[in-house]
């Protein structure tokens, strides 16, 4: 008999985490981290349990993986998703560097229920994206202002810098 979890067992744990949570006050959305060498991270979604807009099920396993490996780098590891990522929870993910994802449900079946997972993809695409919310790049004129690039010369000069 073999022991090998598959990939749709952990598909199938990250919804079952994530109708749970539901019931223990959280949203609709349950997540897995499972490294290369098969250790595996659970994380729900808690944003109104404690109210933090980027606690997504997804982010929340990133942190515990992190956190419990001691490392920012999740290289080799898989994503599991009860519901597809947001722009959000995919970033962190490559920021993690996270190999792939695998999801249940879709962006589009999160807005059926009210998410704005959808509205947010779009936001990346649409050229009329101030409507949104205006992201803009601001000169510093004062000769006091420290220089936009300073932290980033900082950073190259500095021999003990840690790269990611
Ligand atoms: N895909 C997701 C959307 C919203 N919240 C989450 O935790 N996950």
């Amino acid at each position: 008999m073999s022991t090998t979890v598959t990939a749709e067992q952990f598909l199938a744990r990250s919804i079952r985490l994530a109708t749970a949570n539901v019931l223990n006050s959280g949203g609709p959305f349950g997540a897995m981290i499972v490294t290369a060498d098969g250790r595996a991270f659970d994380g729900v979604n808690r944003v109104t349990a404690d109210n933090d807009p980027t606690a997504h099920a997804e982010v929340t396993a990133i942190r515990t993986a992190c956190r419990e490996l001691g490392t920012f780098d999740l290289s080799g590891a898989t994503l599991y998703t009860s519901c597809e990522p947001c722009p959000m929870c995919l970033a962190s993910a490559l920021w993690a560097r996270v190999e792939r994802v695998v999801f249940a449900a879709d962006r589009h079946d999160a807005a059926s229920v009210g998410f704005d997972d959808a509205v947010f993809y779009e936001y990346f695409d649409n050229k009329d994206r101030d409507s949104l919310m205006p992201v803009s790049k601001l000169a510093l004129d004062d000769p006091g202002a420290p220089a936009p690039l300073e932290p980033f010369n900082t950073w190259n000069t500095l021999e003990t810098r840690i790269d990611y």
